[in-house]
């Protein structure tokens, strides 16, 4: 999967048209006249969003997924699956086909949504353009941003969901307790290993995120295959992309100290992307045929090269 944008709309000012969002965000009765995107305050099952304790039918189901997630995701196998998964050499597809592979699956760590995830992709995508109608990089983003989850596939790979899906955090320094359902790295091979027990672990302050490895999953491999199709969406997608997930970081501020000046600037646009990403969550489907002609020209717009 190669996505290149020709004349991309790299993001200048962005402290500025943050600030203007939010703005148009904070008068609620702008948003109604122009009908911008509104945050509901429940999700699809009546609970507040990420409520990871509330009584639902996905409760223990997600629970599960985090004690699979947390006990194998090691520093070991992070760095194997990085170098098997970042040789590219598995399938050519394009980005349509790849939303439409999503077809077929639910994501199990979430507790806010079981619908099929093409579905996902089109509410976030729908959710930016109503605010960011000029933004053809963000809307972009929006909709591919969760495209790793084919690693699911048997075409990719067929890999179980708590090596694609849920929350990330890194690998080789110290879990978090702010990581949801802390308590399962315990059993973890990485907890009690001495050199990734520090809060630094193997890694230095302000040594920056790129340098930080990691939990496998959907994020990273999707960040991989774009950056070496050369993409030329701008540094704030590559960010979202690869660390939409990483929740310990964007909303609890942990691991913080790793970050550097670009990281920083770049979380500016996460936080804004974050609000799609999560709120956008709904049992209200998409009509995938109708918005598909809009999105094959945003993608063909782009320039797409199906190679992956
Ligand atoms: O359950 C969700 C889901 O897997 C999302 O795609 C991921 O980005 C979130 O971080 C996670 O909590
Ligand atoms: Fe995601
Ligand atoms: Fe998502």
């Amino acid at each position: 999967m190669t996505i290149l944008i020709e004349q991309p709309q790299v993001p200048t000012g962005i402290d500025h048209q943050v600030d203007d969002i939010h703005k148009k965000i904070d008068t609620s009765n702008e948003l109604v006249l122009d009908g911008g995107f509104l945050m509901p305050e429940s999700n699809a099952f009546g609970q507040t969003f990420r409520d990871y304790d509330a009584e639902s039918e996905r409760k223990d189901s997600v629970e599960e997924f985090y004690r699979m997630q947390h006990i194998n995701q090691s520093y070991d196998f992070v760095k194997t699956m990085r170098e098997k998964y970042g040789k590219l050499d598995r399938v050519e597809m394009s980005i349509w086909e790849c939303c439409e592979l999503l077809n077929e699956f639910v994501d199990e760590s979430d507790p806010d949504l079981d619908e099929p995830q093409i579905e996902h992709l089109l509410q976030t995508a729908e959710a930016i353009r109503r605010d960011y109608p000029d933004e053809d990089w963000l809307q972009l983003t929006g909709l591919i941003h969760d495209l790793g989850k084919v690693l699911l596939h048997e075409k990719f790979g067929g890999l179980p969901q708590w090596a694609v899906v849920g929350d990330t955090f890194p690998v080789g320094c110290a879990f978090d307790e702010s990581n949801i359902h802390f308590k399962y790295f315990k059993d973890n091979e990485d907890y009690n290993n001495s050199a990734y027990t520090s809060k630094n672990g193997i890694y230095t302050e302000g040594c920056g995120l790129n340098n930080v490895m990691m939990s496998w999953g959907h994020d990273d491999y999707m960040y991989l295959v774009a950056k070496e199709n050369k993409t030329t969406l701008p540094s704030a997608a590559l960010f979202i992309i690869r660390y939409h997930s990483f929740y310990p970081l964007h909303r609890c501020g942990a691991y913080k100290h790793f970050m550097n000046e670009e990281d920083h600037e770049n979380l500016k646009w996460l936080h804004e992307f974050n609000k799609y990403d999560l709120y956008s969550k709904s049992k209200v489907r998409v009509d995938v045929e109708k918005v598909k002609p809009y999105y094959l020209s945003l993608i063909k717009k782009v320039g797409i090269s199906p190679q992956s």
